[in-house]
């Protein structure tokens, strides 16, 4: 896919949630465009909304209202959202997930964690990213390691090569360095950029740190419920 080229769109995208009687506006009309080999990060304080919206952006979650396109492609909108089957599809295909709290599989090893994607789907060619992504990552020397035997640094790492073993468009990453130190957050950093410089890959990130949310040039600031490119 060229470089540069329209990914996502997303269009005055709401989500509502209820409590009770209670409405919560988390997302108040967002709209933006995200192009092929960007790195945006995602800002703002406590609440403003910033999962809500990479959870849409990321197909796991429907807006309330609003419309969504991914590769020229609805996804939501216009009485046209996707089923969910489709949608599962993307997830897989489309899209790698990385979180605050890297959610490994405890009894499996590394390699085995690395590789428990390709037991869902297998694009052609991924059963050799498993080593090749955790050799990429520093990680070749902990491959039959547990995760309770590596660092919180070394964990995010293995959940890296997880998400990217499909090797995905995009890569959806929330406070990945959420549990990480000040060193460790900024390894991670390194190793988030260089995917996207040397590898072409798509990434949107939320992020508390400053550091890592200056590291791909695009930021968007989350107040409210509403999206502000800095
Ligand atoms: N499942 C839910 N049910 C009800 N309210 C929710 C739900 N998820 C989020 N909210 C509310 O929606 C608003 C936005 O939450 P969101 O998690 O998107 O914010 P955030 O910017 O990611 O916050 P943080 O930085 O603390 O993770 C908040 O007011 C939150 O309490």
């Amino acid at each position: 896919m060229a470089e540069n080229s329209v990914f996502l769109e997303a269009r005055r995208l709401t989500r509502v949630y209820r409590r009770g009687s209670e409405e919560i506006r988390a997302l108040d009309g967002v709209s933006l465009t995200i192009r092929h080999g960007e790195f945006v990060s995602f800002t703002g304080p406590s609440g403003s909304g910033k999962t809500t919206l990479i959870n849409l952006l990321g197909c796991l979650d429907n807006p309330s209202t609003g419309e969504m396109d991914l590769g020229g492609k609805v996804i939501y909108g216009s009485g046209n959202d996707l089923k969910e089957k489709a949608l599962t599809r993307i997830r897989r295909e489309v899209f790698g997930y990385i979180f605050q709290n890297f959610y490994l599989i405890p009894t499996l090893t590394v390699r085995e964690n690395v590789a428990l994607p390709l037991a869902f789907y297998k694009k052609p060619g991924a059963e050799g990213e498993v080593d090749r992504l955790l050799e990429m990552l520093g990680m070749g020397h902990r491959m039959n390691h547990l995760p309770g035997q590596i660092s919180g640094g070394e964990m995010q790492r293995v959940a890296i090569a997880r998400a990217l073993v499909n090797r995905p468009s995009i890569l959806l990453a929330d406070e990945p360095t959420g549990n990480l130190d000040t060193k460790r957050s900024a390894e991670i950093g390194e190793i988030l950029q260089d995917l996207n410089r040397n590898e072409g890959l798509t990434i949107v990130m939320v992020t508390h740190n400053s550091a890592l949310a200056g590291l791909g040039g695009r930021k968007i600031e989350m107040r409210d419920g509403q999206a502000y490119e800095c």
